[in-house]
């Protein structure tokens, strides 16, 4: 894409590593004055400026976000509000896997809390800003792993059961029904903004920082899976390709649109997933 940004303003959660710091690095690239959203702000700090070097651009800004905290959401979207005007792209980039049974500050269970619940409030705070903003995306970072991923609603906190693994699966499989629960409401209300869910490849990046049976694959085949500048590309197809916006809602994988699990186009468990996700979050239900 020969897509410039200059006035636009991106937004990019988890960017100091990974996928995250790339998709960051290529719209600054591209001139947009680019938020790294980051639960740790010193080493955000060192990568703002990194990609300052690299790009030129001197607008990568580091504000703090950690997902598994609403209050901590909450400050970041109030100080964004008050300190832009404009937000073009928001990527939900950021993510935890196979992580041990731990729950967030608000008592939500560590996957789901994060990978979903976080971006979930964010966007819904965010939403107006987007608007305002139109044309505007949203991009949801989520995975091929939603195959294997139900969204239980007896157990969302995974109180009763819980596999650290497929509770990874149940959040990602949560990120698709949210973008096309999101992109009916937005095509709905004629808003201008479109949202998108992608699979970024098998990335050689720190998500697999939690098991190391994970670390060991990923290193045997390290050859063969993609680096994060390559993860990143279906992210940045996704936020940066002319006329895109007819396909709002689809679920995109190599800069494709992808076929998706039976349960990811369930628009019943979708609606009902947006309603618990409202009432877990203190969101009027509309
Ligand atoms: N790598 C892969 O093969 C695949 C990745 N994905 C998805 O891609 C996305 C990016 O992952 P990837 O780059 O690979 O992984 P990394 O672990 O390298 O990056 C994850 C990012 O998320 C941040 N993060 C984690 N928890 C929180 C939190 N509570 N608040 C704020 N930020 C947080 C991390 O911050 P910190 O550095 O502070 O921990 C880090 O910046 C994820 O959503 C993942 O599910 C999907 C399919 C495959
Ligand atoms: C067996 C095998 C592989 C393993 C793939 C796995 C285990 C992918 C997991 C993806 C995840 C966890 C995505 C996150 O969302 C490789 C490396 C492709 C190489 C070929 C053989």
């Amino acid at each position: 894409s020969t897509v410039q940004l200059p006035g636009k303003v991106a937004v990019v959660t988890g960017a100091n590593t990974g996928i995250g710091k790339e998709t960051a690095k290529e719209l600054a690239r591209r001139g947009a004055r680019v938020y790294l959203a980051c639960r740790d702000v010193q080493k955000a700090e060192l990568v703002a400026r990194e990609i300052q070097m690299m790009t030129g651009n001197q607008q990568v800004l580091v504000r703090k976000l950690d997902l598994a905290d609403t209050k901590s959401i909450r400050a970041f979207a109030k100080c964004f509000l008050e300190e832009e005007k404009h937000l073009h792209i928001l990527i939900n980039n950021a993510g935890v896997m196979m992580c041990p049974y731990s729950k967030t500050a608000d008592g939500f269970e560590m996957h789901m809390g994060v990978n979903h619940l976080g971006h979930f409030l964010l966007t819904h705070l965010l939403l107006e800003k987007l608007k305002e903003s139109a044309p505007s995306r949203v991009v949801n970072v989520s995975s091929l792993a939603h195959h294997l991923g139900r969204i239980h609603f007896h157990n969302l906190q995974g109180e009763k059961f819980y596999q650290s693994g497929l509770a990874y699966c149940h959040s990602k499989l949560a990120n698709i029904l949210f973008t096309q629960e999101l992109a009916r409401r937005l095509k709905a209300s004629g808003s201008g903004v479109t949202v998108y869910s992608v699979h970024p490849g098998t990335v050689s990046s720190e998500l697999v920082r939690h098991s190391a049976l994970m670390r060991w694959i990923w290193w045997i085949f390290s050859f063969l899976i993609k680096t994060p500048q390559q993860g990143a590309q279906t992210s940045l197809y996704c936020a940066l390709t002319e006329g895109l916006e007819v396909l709002s809602g689809n679920h995109f994988s190599d800069c494709h649109v992808a076929w998706v699990s039976a349960q990811a186009r369930n628009e019943t468990v979708a609606r009902r997933l947006w309603d618990v996700s409202c009432d877990l979050l203190g969101i009027p239900v509309d």
